[in-house]
C-alpha cells in the first residue's frame, strides 16, 4: 500500500525551479533510496517529504493519515552537532519532542520509548555518557534511536554512514535493515551506491528531474543505472 505519493511535484528557490516533474510512490515497508550527483535535488526532496518545503507545483500525498511529524528524521551530521553537550539519554528522548504538545515535561511512556529504542540499538549502556564523547558510529546510533522515538512508521535518513569507517558503516546498514524488517519504512539519501544496490527495494535517481524510478533490479538493468553504478563504484586499482 502506498505511504507517500508525489504527483508532478516541482520545487523552486526564489521562483527558480531546481527540481521538476517528480512522479513516484513510497510503499509501506519500503527501503527507498534516493541517489544522484551533488546538487541534483536530493535534500530539497527530503525537505519536501518532511513538509519543511512546499512544492512549487504538484502534490505530495501522505496516505493513511501519516503526519510529517510522524516521520523520524536522521539529518546529515554537522561538526556543531557532533560537539553537542548533552547526554545520550537526553538526545534520544528529544526524539519525543513532537509528542509533547503543550506539556512541559516528558511522560513516563515517552521515557520508556526512549529507553526501548536505546536498547533496540545496543546503546543502553551509554545512557549517561556525553554525546560529544562518543565515536562517530555510536553518535549515529544515538541519532537513529532519536529518530525512532518519533515514529512507528517511517524514518528518513540523509547519508547515514557519511564519515564512518567500512566496518561501522556495515553495522549501521545491518541495523537499518533490521529496523526495516520490523516494519519501519526506510527512506534514505545515499552516495554509497554498492550498499544502495545491496539493500534498496526501490530507487529514485534524480538530476533536477526524475531520471529513474523503479525497483533496484530494474535500476541495475537500466542504462542510467549501469552508467551510474559503474561510475560511482570504486574499483581498487591493480597494485
Ligand atoms: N537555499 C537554496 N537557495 C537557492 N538554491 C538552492 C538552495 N538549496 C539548494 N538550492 C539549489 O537547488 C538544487 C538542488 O540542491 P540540493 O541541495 O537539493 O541537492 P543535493 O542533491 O541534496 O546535493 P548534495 O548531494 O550536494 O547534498 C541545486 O541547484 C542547489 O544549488
Amino acid at each position: 500500500m502506498n505511504m507517500i505519493s508525489c504527483k508532478n511535484v516541482s520545487f523552486a528557490y526564489d521562483n527558480v525551479v531546481t527540481v521538476k516533474d517528480l512522479n513516484f510512490s513510497i510503499v509501506d515497508g519500503d527501503y527507498f533510496c534516493i541517489v544522484g550527483k551533488n546538487g541534483s535535488g536530493k535534500s530539497t526532496l527530503l525537505k519536501g517529504l518532511l513538509h519543511l518545503k512546499k512544492p512549487f507545483a504538484g502534490i505530495i500525498e501522505m496516505h493513511n493519515r501519516l503526519a510529517p511529524a510522524e516521520i523520524g528524521y536522521l539529518p546529515q551530521q554537522t561538526s556543531i552537532q557532533k560537539d553537542f553537550p548533552a547526554s545520550v539519554y537526553e538526545v534520544v528522548l528529544s526524539g519525543c519532542l513532537n509528542r509533547l504538545g503543550f506539556r512541559p515535561f516528558y511522560s513516563k511512556n515517552e521515557k520508556n520509548v526512549a529507553e526501548h529504542n536505546m536498547e533496540r540499538l545496543g546503546i543502553g549502556h551509554l545512557k549517561n555518557k556525553c554525546y560529544r564523547e562518543l565515536s562517530g558510529g555510536q553518535q549515529q546510533r544515538v541519532l537513529l534511536a532519536r529518530a525512532l522515538c518519533a515514529t512507528k512508521k517511517a524514518i528518513l535518513l540523509d547519508e547515514p554512514v557519511a564519515g564512518l569507517d567500512p566496518v561501522v558503516s556495515q553495522e549501521m546498514y545491518e541495523l537499518i535493515q533490521t529496523i526495516n524488517g520490523q516494519g519501519i519504512t526506510v527512506i534514505m539519501v545515499s552516495h554509497d551506491i554498492p550498499s544502495t544496490m545491496k539493500y534498496a527495494k526501490h530507487i529514485l535517481h534524480l538530476h533536477h528531474t526524475q531520471l529513474f524510478f523503479g525497483t533496484a533490479g530494474e535500476y541495475q538493468n537500466s542504462d542510467i543505472g549501469r552508467r551510474f553504478i559503474g561510475k560511482e563504484t570504486y574499483v581498487q586499482p591493480d597494485a
